[in-house]
């Protein structure tokens, strides 16, 4: 006799997850490999920026009340006592009727309040001097780049939890970290198991499927921001894979196993919960795919049993492992992101639990948009290469028409 099954909302399966959620460590990394990391600390501004007043243009530095009287036809003339560039200083004060020639970044000389480019100028020598013909009235800080006028000193510029972008980087530069407090990356198992599966370098023989869940799980652990510890598929023996699983669980805050979760004579992961002790939060949510989804826990350390079903294990990865690598890496934003789109076809099945097809959104005239990526097949993986977000259609509904609203939940970054 099987035992049934009690199929529990898909809210609360998150919630059951997440009372489970270790949070990780900071370490910090190289800012060369800072990209898509998440922010540890704070970054406040310990400087202002710029650091003092500099020049915006390449020009002359000069006092704008000498060029008080400059009419189109009366230049007023001024020497150059000075020539900086970026990186330099002019020590000495511009006094009465001088200019230091100047070029962009540099910073403004004693004396002078205002920049005049050098298109609006003309050059020349007279006795071994530089002088220049200045042809525009300037008014006091005109073209000034102000100390502090980009960021001014204790400003917060980036939350602790972000996910660090280029931009990120280009501030933790400028602020001096050549090592970034980053939080450290969960480290998870993923196991497969099935006799059906042949690795991805095996050709296939009859009977036998590629296995495609291992790597495709690595890549959503990549792009979660976990690190992916792949150890190989199981076959269906219960010896070995009790042996295996019990070993790996020492060395990965988390595992993943795929497959082997349902009601099959040789779905074996009921038994092996069963064996090593695990605590089973759920073996049934109310949703397609993935109803089979099963969550256990050893010693409070997560043991995810995923369906085989591809479409079913992606799924499911994406609603109940996704938030705890989140909440691992202390992001600021926990789970997908969710936003409502218009549904660009008609899609009549019923859904007697949650539904979440895997779907294709795009922006049309400033609108959200979607439809499936293909196929609703649980056990299809065709439709996965082209899913960017889950439309959920809530169980207890049927047939969703072109023009509805929905939610989708959005997979990427
Ligand atoms: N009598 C019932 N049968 C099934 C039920 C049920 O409630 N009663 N549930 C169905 C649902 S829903 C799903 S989903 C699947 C879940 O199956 P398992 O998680 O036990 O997975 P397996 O039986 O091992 O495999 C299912 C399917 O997926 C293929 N597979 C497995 N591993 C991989 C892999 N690594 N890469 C690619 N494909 C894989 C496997 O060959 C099977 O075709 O059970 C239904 N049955
Ligand atoms: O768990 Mo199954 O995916 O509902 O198809
Ligand atoms: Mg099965």
């Amino acid at each position: 006799m099987l035992n049934e099954r009690n199929p529990i909302p898909v809210l609360e399966a998150i919630k059951r997850v997440t009372t489970y959620y270790k949070k990780g460590e900071t370490e910090y990394t190289a800012i060369t490999n800072a990209h898509n990391r998440v922010l540890a600390e704070d970054l406040i501004a310990d400087h202002d920026v710029p650091l003092f007043d500099r020049s915006p243009y390449d020009g002359y530095a000069l006092r704008s009340e000498d060029t008080a009287e400059v009419m189109e036809k009366t230049p007023k003339i001024l020497e150059v006592v000075g020539h900086i560039g970026a990186g330099s200083v002019y020590h000495k004060k511009i006094e009465n009727s001088q200019a230091v020639r100047i070029m962009t970044g540099a910073p403004i000389p004693d004396g002078a309040d205002a920049i005049i480019m050098l298109e609006d100028t003309t050059a020349f020598e007279e006795d071994g001097k530089s002088f220049v013909s200045i042809k525009k009235a300037l008014q006091h800080h005109q073209n000034i780049s102000f100390q502090g006028e980009d960021v001014t000193k204790g400003t917060a510029l980036v939350k602790k939890g972000t996910v660090i972008n280029p931009g990120i980087i280009a501030l933790l530069a400028t602020f001096g970290y050549a090592q970034v407090p980053v939080s450290k990356k969960p480290v998870i198992g993923v196991i497969a198991t099935g006799s059906e599966l042949v690795e991805v370098d095996q050709p296939l023989e009859p009977g036998k499927i590629r296995n495609s869940n291992a790597y495709m799980m690595i890549g959503q652990l990549q792009r979660a921001g976990a690190i992916p510890k792949y150890y190989g598929s199981l076959p269906d023996n219960l010896a070995e894979s009790l042996k295996k699983i019990s070993k790996v669980m020492q060395e990965v805050d988390f595992l993943i196993t795929t497959g082997g979760v349902s009601v099959g004579d040789f779905d074996l992961l009921p038994e092996i919960y069963q064996e090593l002790g695990a605590d089973v939060l759920f073996n049934k949510v109310a949703m397609r795919p993935g109803s089979v989804t099963t969550v256990a826990t050893i010693n409070d350390t997560l043991l995810y049993g995923l369906s085989g079903n591809p479409s079913a294990c992606y799924v499911g990865f994406e609603l109940f492992t996704r938030p705890i690598i989140d909440y691992f890496l202390a992001k600021e934003t926990i789970g997908m992101q969710q936003e409502q789109a218009t549904l660009a076809v008609d899609f009549l099945k019923t859904n007697p639990f949650d539904r979440f097809i895997r779907g294709r959104y795009e922006i049309k005239n400033g609108l959200l948009v979607t439809e499936p990526a293909g196929k609703d097949k649980s056990n299809m993986v065709h439709s996965l290469a082209k899913a960017n977000c889950f439309i959920q259609l809530p169980g207890g509904t049927e047939g969703y028409k072109k023009g509805d609203q929905v939610t989708i939940h959005l997979l990427g970054e």
